[in-house]
């Protein structure tokens, strides 16, 4: 990873403009320097003034004139714009950076020398690298859906043609397939006015249909001078291609990626968009499994939730609810029979409370559901591989189960599956303001001359995060933490470890 070394974090203090600004570096740093645990434990003077010293490994972000020297730059037309008043600080600089991490123990496996991992903060430059008035910009969205991608397409488009004066901006219809397949269409302020009320993409999505060359002699040949890529992990791994193509031709053209997934499974990144409103969504088939097992005698209410090869979504839904007896997600095991297994644990919670609640990611038990050859073969369009359904499967296999060893007892299983209904809505009120803040990031970034940049969140503070770091990093629910200790604990599911 390219990165260059920074000044000290004395420098990034003085730099602060505004101390109530959320967005004020010096405030994370001095607590972490000041907080109790800090000044009452093993921290002494000489491990402040080494962690004071510490450079940063400022994650480089490539920029167009990095390979075309000449471009020409511009005055940003926010300083125009009646609507901002930009004042001292209004701009951000080289030096605004961004602290990967903003949790330090000082005490423990601290070393002096290790740098600390920092990005640019996103925000209007003073300088941009576009005329407003040559722009042409691209906007696709891929793979699956996620609540919140019609207010990022609307975003841009408003924020392109309010804050810079764009007047040139289009769609690609239906993924990466579409730029080379489909007529891009023409988006303005009045188009998109409503979008953000709609669930899904107004653009359409697909997966599949990568093909390098089409998809950048298309921007070309278009002229796109700027691109927008809504999506998930698959997605940018597709766009770093994009970009790396783009700079091996040399091309006048920025890209940036908007990490979207309701799975939350993009790294580096706080959140993905549209998690919440996913998470507060499955609430709903939550709360219904809960009447539906409370209501029945041996009632087990299961819920199957999204999520391929991470639980988040499944684990914040089962914080959240406190109905749920057993999680089950894709990142730890599980096994239904014998002691310390699933069967043995609801008899138990069936005995105590008469139902259960149990609620499964969509990509758990994978491993252990039969499937023939050509099941295992399976892949959608984007090479993920097709997962059978672990409600279907879990639903049948308590039924033999408790008929085989109750044969006389009342039981029922109740399934819901909302897999589609928690992610093509439109994005609650938080959600909305993230795809606001992260439109309007990528916006700046791109005006700015940046390119093969992801933004998005990192410790509540937006950043440029280089493409091909996002591509690779993945956001796992680490189950050795304190959250799925807490899940366990709420729940009071075990373990699954065979003793
Ligand atoms: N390694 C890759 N290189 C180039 N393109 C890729 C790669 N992986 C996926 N893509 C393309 O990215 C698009 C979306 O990929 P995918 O279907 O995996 O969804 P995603 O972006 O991961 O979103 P999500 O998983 O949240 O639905 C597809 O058009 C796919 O062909
Ligand atoms: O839209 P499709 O192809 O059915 O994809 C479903 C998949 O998309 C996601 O919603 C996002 O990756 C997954 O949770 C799910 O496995
Ligand atoms: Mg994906």
């Amino acid at each position: 990873m390219e990165s260059s070394s920074w000044s000290p974090l004395s420098l990034l203090i003085a730099k602060c403009r505004s101390p109530s600004s959320p967005h004020c570096y010096s405030s994370a740093a001095a607590m972490a320097i000041s907080s109790p645990e800090a000044t009452n434990s093993s921290m002494t003077q000489n491990s402040e003034e080494t962690l004071l010293s510490r450079p940063f490994d400022l994650q480089k972000l490539p920029h167009v004139t990095d390979y075309l020297p000449d471009l020409k730059s511009y005055i940003n037309p926010l300083d125009n714009n009646s609507f901002y008043h930009p004042s001292d600080g209004f701009y951000l600089t080289q030096s605004d950076i961004i602290l990967r991490q903003t949790i330090i123990d000082l005490s423990g496996s601290f070393s002096s020398s290790a740098s600390q991992l920092a990005y640019h903060r996103a925000g209007p430059r003073k300088q941009i690298f576009f005329d407003p008035s040559s722009t042409r910009a691209a906007i696709v969205t891929c793979g699956g859906l996620c609540p919140g991608m019609n207010t990022v397409i609307r975003e841009l488009v408003v924020g392109l043609w309010e804050l810079y004066g764009v007047r040139q901006i289009y769609g690609v219809v239906s993924g990466y397939r579409g730029f080379y397949s489909r007529e891009p269409i023409e988006l303005n302020p009045k188009l998109v006015h409503h979008w953000h009320k709609r669930g899904g993409t107004a653009l359409q999505t697909s997966r599949g249909g990568f093909d390098l060359n089409k998809i950048v002699d298309a921007i070309q040949n278009r002229g796109f001078n700027q691109v927008y890529i809504i999506g998930g992990d698959g997605t940018m791994r597709g766009a770093v291609k994009i970009f790396d193509e783009i700079r091996r031709r040399k091309l006048n053209i920025g890209v940036a990626g908007i990490p979207k997934t309701v799975d939350n499974d993009v790294g580096i990144i706080d959140r993905s968009f549209g998690f919440q409103t996913a998470v507060e969504m499955a609430q709903q088939a939550i709360n219904a499994a809960h009447v539906e097992a409370e209501s029945a005698v041996n009632g087990i209410g299961l819920v199957k939730l999204m999520g391929r090869s991470t639980g988040h979504i499944a684990l914040h839904a089962t914080l959240s609810s406190r109905d749920v007896d057993c999680c089950l997600i894709p990142e730890t095991e599980f096994y239904l029979e014998g002691k310390g297994g699933l069967f043995e644990y609801l008899e138990k919670r069936l005995k105590e409370n008469g139902h259960a609640v149990l609620v499964v990611a969509e990509g758990a038990g994978q491993d252990i559901i039969p499937r023939t050859e050509a099941q295992k073969q399976e892949r959608d369009e984007s090479g993920n591989p097709v997962f059978l359904d672990v409600g279907l499967w879990l639903k049948s296999e308590l039924k033999n189960w408790w008929s085989r060893d109750h044969p006389n007892d009342l039981f029922t299983v109740k399934y819901i599956d909302p897999t589609y209904m928690i992610r093509a809505i439109p994005a609650n009120a938080t959600d909305s303001l993230y795809c606001t803040l992260l439109a309007h990031s990528a916006i700046h970034g791109v005006m700015a001359g940046y390119t093969g940049f992801v933004c998005g969140p990192i410790n509540g503070n937006y950043a440029y995060i280089p493409l091909k770091e996002v591509a690779e990093a993945k956001n796992e629910v680490n189950v050795k933490d304190h959250k799925w200790a807490w899940v366990r604990s709420v729940t009071n599911q075990p373990d699954f470890i065979r003793k």
